[in-house]
């Protein structure tokens, strides 16, 4: 689904403020395929995640999705096939606009809400269920009023409302508090298993990269340290992952975020 090939990106090439952010690195996921992706600070994680939804075009090396080459598509049309999620709650929803209004929105109705039909809105109302936040007695209500793990996860649901090819996770529970995250990452597994999204999900927290999904790569300096899946990922603890970062690295990892977590 994505093939990612020899990408570089280096940041003010030339200068004393020269940033070598992704170096050679090469990825391939297979549709379905659910990565969890750990990291050092200033890995280069969410230059990766820029990479891909095309906020820069790379240095060189190439990008491949669903079978279409995309290396230098513009974002906007990459965007029609990629979701993507941020940390901050307040991004990929309008505050000023009802929920149903922002369903509509990402459903591709084209914003004109008066066509709305009775049919959407009970089809919004069923998804909105499914969430069990109670957001779909609140259809009417601004997306402005409503807590940062309920926004997380209605924004969540608009990602996925026509199933993109690619969903990008940038550590989207990581300003919710414990109870919100949790509940944003049990919707986050349902969903993705569903309607069996090939997904990659940023995390600082250890524990979720190893429970969540099928694969968990570890950055460092722009690269790939490591890509565990299957039996060897199963037997994995963080104790195991710090072990194995300090080996491949030759230094201890040094996520402040991580290591607090
Ligand atoms: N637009 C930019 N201009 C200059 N340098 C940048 C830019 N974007 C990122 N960088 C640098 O590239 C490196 C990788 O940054 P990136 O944000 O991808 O790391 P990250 O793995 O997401 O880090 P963190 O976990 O600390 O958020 C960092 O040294 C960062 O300062």
């Amino acid at each position: 689904m994505l093939r990612i090939a020899h990408i570089y990106k280096t940041f003010n090439p030339g200068t004393v403020n020269e940033k070598k952010a992704l170096v050679d690195l090469s990825l391939e996921l297979k549709a379905g395929d659910f990565a969890t992706i750990i990291g050092s600070n200033g890995a280069g994680k969410s230059t990766l995640f820029n990479a891909i939804s095309g906020s820069f075009f790379t240095d060189a090396g190439s990008i491949e999705l669903a079978g279409q080459d995309i290396t230098f598509q513009p974002e906007y049309q990459r965007a029609r096939k990629i979701g993507r999620l941020f940390q901050d709650p307040m991004r990929g929803s309008a505050p000023g606009m009802t929920i149903e209004e922002n369903l509509a929105l990402a459903a591709g109705s084209g914003g004109w809400f008066s066509h709305m039909t009775k049919k959407d809105r009970q089809r919004f109302r069923d998804r909105l269920a499914l969430l069990d936040m109670g957001l779909e007695d609140r259809m009417k209500q601004p997306v402005g009023l409503l807590s940062g793990g309920q926004r997380q996860a209605l924004t969540l649901m608009m990602a996925t409302m026509n199933p993109p090819k690619l969903l990008l996770l940038d550590e989207h529970t990581a300003a919710l508090d414990p109870g919100a995250a949790e509940k944003v990452l049990n919707i986050t597994r349902r969903i993705v298993e569903e309607e069996n999204l090939t997904c990659l999900m940023v995390t600082h927290n250890m524990e979720s990269a190893l429970a969540l999904g099928n694969r968990t790569l570890m950055m460092n300096q722009g690269r790939i340290l490591f890509d565990v899946s299957g039996e060897e990922r199963k037997g994995l603890t963080v104790a195991d992952l710090l072990l194995r970062f300090k080996a491949e690295a030759g230094k201890n990892l040094d996520n402040d975020r991580m290591l607090l977590g």
